[in-house]
């Protein structure tokens, strides 16, 4: 059956050339290719199918899962797939998975802090498979505060072990992913004992299950810590509960490339400093705030293609209703977040450059911009994964009832994202620790020379007196003056905090009582970083017909929806006044306009695939009611007229009903 477009003429407005849209989006030709490749051979794949996975038992569920990453691992090994090409399809096969753990958080972690004889005995047989990795840190007492960990790590040096254990119930590891059910090794975090004396936290590779018959090892309790937030979602994940008595590991599994202990019991440090970590946490994030941009473009595509598709009032003589798309409403909620799709996807970007530059600063032992480096990525981690949660859910909003089903895909992606708040650093805290980075620039500053992204800093002098100089609302598509007022907002924001802490007598107590104005100082330093960080992007060439011009609208809607949304600081920090705030508004209704056209190509230039979409409400052809009408059908309560349970609960209360009634 020939397959209608119910989206085409939607398609046919669009202004730019999609296929050259498609390759921004994806960094380069060759990474569209990749993506375009291996997306396409998972979606075509029945052993890849998506299950209805809100139907099945947390039993099927993950049973489920260990079969699709074993069949993933598979795929990889017979098609000889490359390491990258292998991440790809880990991406595509799109669920919750041990194996996220196992390549996301131990490989990198024993990359990170291991020594190179570590890396050369242990990193073969995890790319093997031939053992699987979590990582091991949170307790039940302790997640934010990784100082506060209590298990220890005690050397003997009799045996030249260490001796791992959990000495209370607070100390029993909570949450790690693939700890429950799957992982034959952990990376498990303990504060380093040696000689009575407590060195802190520091990483530990121990067997926690056999080899042979995956058997717990002698004196470790291993288990799921049971079902999290919504049915399916994130439920495929085995999260576990650890707790180690007194287990014995050989000292050389201590992870050791920053601080080592000897044969004969002595700790040192090693010339590598402490901040190698910060490498390894720059990765993670940087993988994180990747991750935020593809949640939140499939969420915006999902309703973009969904607003074009459903229609409600405004028929005129008897013609089709209006698309709810076209409302300045709808607009004005939907195109921010599809311009934050963007923002974040080149910010994500940029983040992998950091990456790079930090690792051969660190190479040559330069570490100048390791401070700035960390606040950077620990900051952007919280902007972007807080705001695709909160524009996931307000895409489910953007499709009316329909978004609540789960054919509609939002809710499993939302339940799935959401922990993304608090994994890997809680969203506050780690604005927290932005904050202090700021304080301390702010106290150096004419000391010491702010680098990189609080480079602004410099201008300290300027940013705290300059005026906006917007006159027409055309005027705030000028990058320079955008810029400057992200830039002074910030920089006042963070001076204003500086000069309220310096009225406490205690550094501390000033910090913990002015913490919330501190987050949004943190807040404000962020966002400057995305829009300059896009902004730069725009700067460089970018072919493709119109494919330019659109990124710059959505630069500027990303822009000034933040002015718009944040305008309280903006107008109370002085850097605009309520004139500039209502021009910034006027601009930006204009540019909704302009974006409406070219909504639905510049969601198709994500290129995702229905299959990885998992949408009914967003399906690439628009056809959604009879694909919901059919789907409806497919749910166990309809596989029969008259439902279990009729003849045990409904047809008493009816016989009593009719009675009474006399019916
Ligand atoms: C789905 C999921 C997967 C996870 N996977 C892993 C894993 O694989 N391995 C692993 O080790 N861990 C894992 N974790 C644990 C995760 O890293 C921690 O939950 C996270 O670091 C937050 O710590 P917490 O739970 O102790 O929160 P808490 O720190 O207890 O946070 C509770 C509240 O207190 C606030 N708060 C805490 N400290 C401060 C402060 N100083 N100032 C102001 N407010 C503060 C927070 O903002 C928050 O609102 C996972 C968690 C989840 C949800």
């Amino acid at each position: 059956m020939e397959r209608v477009d119910h989206l085409a003429h939607e398609r046919n407005k669009s202004e730019f050339d999609v296929d050259a849209m498609k390759i921004v989006w994806a960094g380069s030709p060759h990474a569209f290719e990749l993506s375009d490749r291996i997306s396409k051979l998972v979606a075509s794949d029945p052993g890849f199918r998506k299950d209805n996975r809100t139907m099945l038992s947390r039993k099927d569920l993950f049973k489920n899962t260990l079969r699709k990453a074993a069949y993933a691992w598979k795929t990889i090994v017979d098609l000889h797939l490359s390491e990258e090409e292998a991440a790809k399809l880990r991406f595509y096969v799109d669920e919750p998975a041990y194996t996220d753990l196992h390549w996301g958080m131990f490989v990198p972690a024993i990359k990170g802090q291991g020594t190179d004889e570590q890396q050369q005995k242990w990193l073969p047989l995890a790319y093997k498979m031939q053992i699987i990795g979590c990582y091991a840190q949170t307790e039940l007492g302790h997640g934010s505060n990784v100082q506060g960990l209590e298990t220890t790590a005690t050397f003997d040096p009799q045996t030249d072990e260490f001796i791992i254990h959990s000495p209370t119930l607070t100390s029993s590891k909570w949450w790690p992913g693939g700890l429950g059910k799957v992982a034959t090794h952990a990376i498990a975090y303990a504060r380093l004992i040696v000689g009575g004396r407590d060195y802190g936290v520091n990483g530990f590779i121990v067997q926690l299950r056999s080899l042979e018959d995956h058997s717990p090892l002698p004196g470790i309790t291993v288990g799921d810590i049971g079902m999290k937030f919504g049915n399916g979602a994130y439920n495929t994940m085995d999260n576990g509960v650890l707790q180690f008595d007194h287990v014995r590991i050989p000292r050389d599994q201590m992870l050791m490339r920053v601080s080592q202990v000897t044969r004969e019991g002595k700790y040192k440090q090693s010339d590598v400093p402490r901040q190698l970590v910060y490498g390894t946490m720059v990765y993670v994030r940087q993988t994180i705030v990747a991750d935020a941009s593809c949640a939140l473009s499939r969420a915006v595509c999902i309703a973009t293609r969904y607003s074009a598709v459903r229609r409600q009032f405004g028929s005129q003589n008897g013609g089709p209703e209006t698309q709810v798309i076209d409302y300045k409403t709808q607009q004005s909620r939907l195109f921010p977040l599809l311009a934050s799709a963007y923002a974040f996807r080149f910010i994500g970007e940029w983040l992998k450059w950091l990456y790079t530059d930090v690792t051969q600063r660190l190479q040559a032992n330069d570490f100048s911009t390791l401070p700035e480096a960390h606040a950077c990525t620990a900051g952007l981690k919280s902007l972007t994964t807080t705001a695709t949660a909160d524009g996931i859910e307000e895409c489910r909003k953007l499709c009316g009832g329909h978004g609540y089903l789960c054919s509609s895909g939002l809710p499993e992606l939302f339940a799935v994202y959401v922990p993304a708040c608090t994994y890997e650093g809680d969203n506050t805290v780690l604005l927290l620790q932005v904050a202090r980075f700021l304080m301390k620039t702010v106290s150096q500053l004419g000391v010491k020379k702010p680098v990189g992204t609080i480079g602004y800093m410099t201008r300290v002098d300027h940013l705290m007196q300059c005026r906006c100089g917007v006159q027409r609302a055309e005027d705030w598509l000028n990058p320079s003056a955008l810029l400057e007022a992200f830039e002074a907002r910030a920089a006042r924001m963070s001076v204003a905090c500086a000069q309220n802490l310096s009225n406490f007598d205690n550094p501390e107590e000033g910090f913990a009582e002015l913490s919330a104005d501190l987050v949004e100082a943190a807040v404000a330093h962020c966002q400057l970083i995305i829009v300059s960080k896009f902004i730069e992007k725009l700067q460089q060439e970018i072919p493709g017909k119109g494919v330019k011009q659109q990124l710059e609208v959505l630069c500027n809607i990303y822009t000034l929806f933040l002015l718009h949304k944040h305008q309280g600081d903006f107008l109370s920090t002085g850097c605009i006044t309520p004139k500039h705030a209502s021009l910034a508004n006027d601009q930006l209704r204009s540019l909704y306009s302009q974006v409406r056209p070219n909504a639905i190509a510049l969601v198709d230039a994500f290129n995702y695939t229905d299959h990885f979409l998992g949408s009914i409400l967003g399906c690439y052809d628009g056809n959604v009611y009879p694909k919901l009408y059919e789907a409806a059908w497919e749910d166990p309560l309809n596989d029969s007229v008259v439902p279990d349970g009729y003849h045990q609960y409904i047809r008493p209360l009816l016989k009593q009903q009719i009675r009474t009634a006399r019916l």
